[in-house]
This record gives C-alpha cells, sequence and structure tokens, in this order.
C-alpha cells in the first residue's frame, strides 16, 4: 500500500536540542506525522541498527512506516519499510534489487535531468532537493524554489515530497505548486513541542492539500 507522505519526520539528533530524538518522534508521530524516516550520519554501524530497531518497535503500534537514510544494509537488517536514497547513495537499480517486493523507494532529485532519469523508476515518491536553502542540511543542492517544483510536477508522475525549509510560513505555497507531502526536520525536532508542531504543521498540510483538490 502506498503511504501517507503528508508529513514526514526526518530525524536528526543534533537538531532536538538534547532532547531524546525516540521521545520526539514518539511525541510527533502522536501529533500527525504520518511517515518517519532514521537518518543518522555519525553512528557506527551497530548503534545505527540498534536504534533503528527500537524506533521500529516504536512506530509499530502507530502504523507509521520507518525508512531509513543512505543505508540499505540497516533497513534490511532491521526489515524496515524501505530506504531514502540520494545522487551519491547507492543507484536506484542496486537498490530494488536488492530489496524484498513491497519495500518503499523515495529518491532525492537535485536536476531536471534526475527528475526525467527517474520516470520509469519503482519509487514512492521523489524528494524534491531543497526546495528552500537550510542550514540542517550544509551540503544540500541549488535550491529549486517554487517555479522549479512547478517544474517537477509538470514533468513527473511521480508523487512529490517538499524537503527543505518547510515550516508554517512555507507550507501552503509548496503545496500549492505541486508537493504532495512535506518532509521536516527542525520545524519538528527543534520545535518548543514537537508534538504540538506535529499537530500544527498536520492540519496546514491537509488543509492545503484539500483546497488544491
Ligand atoms: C525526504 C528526504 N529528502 C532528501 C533527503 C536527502 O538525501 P541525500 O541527498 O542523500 O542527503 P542525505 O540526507 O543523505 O545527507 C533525505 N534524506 N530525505
Ligand atoms: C535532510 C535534508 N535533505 C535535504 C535536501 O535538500 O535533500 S534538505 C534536508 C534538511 C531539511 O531540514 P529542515 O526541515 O530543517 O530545513
Ligand atoms: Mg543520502
Amino acid at each position: 500500500m502506498e503511504p501517507n507522505l503528508d508529513l514526514y519526520l526526518v530525524t536528526d539528533e543534533p537538531a532536538c536540542l538534547g532532547r531524546d530524538l525516540l521521545e520526539v518522534v514518539e511525541e510527533a508521530v502522536r501529533g500527525g506525522a504520518t511517515l518517519v524516516q532514521l537518518r543518522e550520519k555519525t553512528l557506527d554501524t551497530r548503534a545505527f541498527v540498534e536504534r533503528a530497531t527500537r524506533l521500529k518497535e516504536l512506530l509499530r503500534p502507530y502504523g507509521v512506516p520507518l525508512l531509513i537514510n543512505d543505508r540499505l544494509d540497516v533497513a534490511l537488517a532491521v526489515d524496515a519499510d524501505g530506504v531514502h536514497i540520494g545522487q551519491s547513495d547507492m543507484p536506484y537499480a542496486r537498490v530494488r534489487q536488492l530489496l524484498p517486493p513491497g519495500k518503499l523507494i523515495g529518491l532525492s532529485v537535485e536536476t531536471p535531468e534526475q527528475v526525467l532519469e527517474a520516470e520509469p523508476w519503482d519509487l514512492t515518491y521523489l524528494a524534491v532537493s531543497p526546495l528552500y536553502a537550510t542550514p540542517s542540511k550544509t551540503d544540500h543542492a541549488t535550491p529549486w524554489g517554487l517555479e522549479g517544483l512547478r517544474w517537477v510536477r509538470q514533468h513527473s508522475r511521480h508523487r512529490l515530497v517538499v524537503i527543505g525549509g518547510l515550516n508554517a510560513a512555507t507550507i501552503p505555497e509548496a503545496i500549492a505548486h505541486g508537493a504532495d507531502g512535506v518532509a521536516v526536520i527542525s520545524a519538528i525536532c527543534s520545535a518548543p513541542s514537537p508534538g504540538e508542531a506535529a499537530q500544527v504543521l498536520y492540519q496546514q498540510i491537509t488543509h492545503s492539500l484539500a483546497q488544491r483538490t
């Protein structure tokens, strides 16, 4: 079944301001996050697998799917729901070949050529990477902006997630220009109350999506 992309929480431990990552995720899910990606850039493999195992257990009762960033091996080890890959990660064809049937793949696209290349692929979503510049990822590509997002919408059959600088102020325009889901780090992880932040964002996203149809 296709997962609900509405409010996609991408984890980042430093962005949680000293709070426990799993507690932040649970609050966010209770507030309305519909999909979670475990993104760990510094953990060693054993710690990554342990955290992924705990996060999968946490998410199971909520029915919220878990994707693993970058690491197909970790996703396979914990039987996660899928993986997110970028343009420097393992290529799509290898990932699809190695994942069991039914698992999800999300792909970052940074250029029009990458959007067109991905057209025939079996993807859960394309991530428009980034929509806006963000300090949460220091090595991001040139932002697409709203006109870029409109171009992707017109040239891709895939569902589109926007990432980079999404918050209460920028969500409505992103959805109006074609986003089907919104991925965030700081708007939830760094909020005074991650649960309340997720609730507000979720309501705004569903309202903006309803207005588009
Ligand atoms: C939902 C989502 N979109 C984009 C990214 C970025 O992926 P990538 O370009 O591979 O960069 P890293 O996150 O691996 O630093 C993402 N992780 N999730
Ligand atoms: C993980 C990630 N990937 C990006 C990309 O451009 O591919 S931007 C990003 C960080 C998004 O954080 P925030 O919601 O705080 O802006
Ligand atoms: Mg990556």
